[in-house]
């Protein structure tokens, strides 16, 4: 069986538009766009490991909310879940350290990114949701 990887991903909304982050270069999926997070670790809650990893991560913090979707992808390396969740900044701003580049991006300009595949049936609900 390949490995699966339990992931999260922060849909950090200010002001009706929405934070999309670019994996560094040297890491898996390198260059792709994402949602900012990670992988769950042991005994860990989702909302417990997105709060962890986006104060790691962007150095700020969110409180999350309500879940976008959780959907499972193949990719070569194993099958990685993950579930997104809509998110609030409630202190700090994004910062890089990982990332390559941060955006804000309107719902309706998602699609000009080159997204991980597994963000794609995301990606697609949050367009849908928030349509202006
Ligand atoms: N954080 C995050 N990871 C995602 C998303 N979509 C997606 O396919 N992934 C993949 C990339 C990684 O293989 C895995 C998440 O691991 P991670 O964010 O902790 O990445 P990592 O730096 O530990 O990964 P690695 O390069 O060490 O393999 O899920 C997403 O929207 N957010």
């Amino acid at each position: 069986m390949k490995k699966q990887i339990n992931v999260v991903g922060a849909v950090i909304v200010k002001d009706g538009m929405i934070l999309c982050a670019q994996r560094g270069e040297g890491s898996s999926l390198g260059g792709m766009w994402e949602f900012p997070g990670g992988k769950i670790e042991p005994e860990e809650t989702p909302r417990d490991a997105l709060q962890r990893e986006i104060d790691e991560e962007l150095k700020c913090q969110v409180s999350v909310g309500e879940e976008v979707t959780t959907t499972p992808h193949e990719y070569d390396f194993g099958v990685v879940t993950l579930t997104t969740f809509y998110c609030e900044l409630i202190e700090g701003t994004p910062e890089l350290t990982e990332h390559a580049a941060v955006k804000w991006l309107a719902p309706d300009e998602l699609g000009q990114l080159d997204w991980a595949p597994a963000d794609i049936p995301a990606v697609d609900l949050i367009q849908e949701q928030r349509a202006a």
